[in-house]
């Protein structure tokens, strides 16, 4: 087994509010190259706060309180992601790590074509391309997610929400990262969308090589489509497995209330195509 790209090591996070919140509890967490972990829990367990905590893009009143981020560089190396700062800090969430949020109406700016705010990313990050070796990079990754480069003079409105959501995605490939962070990436768009969307992360995946960590709260997605799965209580990660165990032996008992909570995973959700349909398990309780 490969060494791990990400290791989250006894990571803790609270909220410094009047009533102290602890967002992230104790969590231990590895990513592997080319893997897809999944983080499963329902509204507000910490999903969002351990995602902004590994991009340091968590602020003020949420405060680290514990433990360490290690990542795996390149060359061997092992950077200390939570010593982080300057320009080491933003070569690093690009470069490294990207992120793809949920909302892309909101990520990107409206007043902007899609062109000039994937070019963006270059002119922060890759100063020595001229303008148009930028328009046809910016073209080749809409392309890349299957958007056709005549979309570049486009402005946000004028695309689908599915649109918006893969320009989002290949600006978070623009750098080649070696992890991506996906926040909810598809929970705002309709199944058929969201479907067609995750086979193409997974496409992408296979091509660039680069590793997902997938966080949502819809469970029968996460089985389907990651390497391994962890469930998050509270804070905690209270188990991480994968789909496989999760499924057939789920050791903690919110993993099990989760599992329970599917309709069915035989027939009746929209889970088309999923290897537990196709085998034919009964799996609800
Ligand atoms: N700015 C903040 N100030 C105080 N508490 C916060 C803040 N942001 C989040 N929290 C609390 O931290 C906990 C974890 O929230 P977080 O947003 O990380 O959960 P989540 O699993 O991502 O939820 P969601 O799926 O709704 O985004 C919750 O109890 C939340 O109320």
């Amino acid at each position: 087994m490969s060494a791990p790209l990400l290791s989250i090591r006894n990571l803790t996070v609270d909220y410094q509010t009047d009533s102290p919140v602890r967002a992230v509890n104790n969590v231990f967490l590895d990513i592997r190259p080319g893997e897809i972990v999944g983080l499963a829990g329902e509204s507000g367990c910490g999903k969002s706060t351990l995602a902004y905590t590994v991009t340091r893009l968590l602020q003020a009143p949420a405060e680290i309180t514990g433990g360490s981020i290690e990542w795996r560089r390149d060359d061997g190396g092992i950077t200390d992601v939570l010593s982080l700062d300057g320009p080491d800090l933003r070569a690093f969430r690009w470069q490294e790590i990207s992120m793809v949020f949920q909302g892309a109406m909101s990520a990107l700016n409206p007043v902007h074509r899609i062109g000039s705010q994937i070019e963006d990313v270059f002119i922060d990050h890759r100063s020595g391309l001229n303008r148009r070796e930028r328009r046809e990079r910016a073209a080749e990754l809409l392309r890349t997610v299957g958007i056709p480069a005549d979309r570049l003079r486009s402005y946000p409105h004028e695309l689908s929400g599915g649109m918006r959501q893969r320009v989002m995605i290949a600006m978070a490939l623009a750098l080649r990262p070696r992890l991506i962070i996906m926040d909810e990436p598809t929970t705002a768009l309709d199944v058929v969308v969201q479907r067609n969307i995750l086979e193409e992360i997974d496409r992408l995946r296979t091509e660039f090589g680069f590793a997902v960590l997938f966080i949502t709260h819809d469970l029968g997605l996460l089985l389907e489509i990651s390497d391994r799965v962890g469930v998050m209580l509270s804070g905690r990660l209270v188990e991480q497995n994968t789909p496989d165990v999760l499924l057939e032996n789920p050791s903690h008992e919110y993993t099990r209330h989760l599992l329970r909570s599917f309709p069915s995973l035989r027939g009746d959700v929209p889970l088309t195509g999923s290897r537990y349909i196709d085998s034919g398990e009964e799996v609800t309780a």
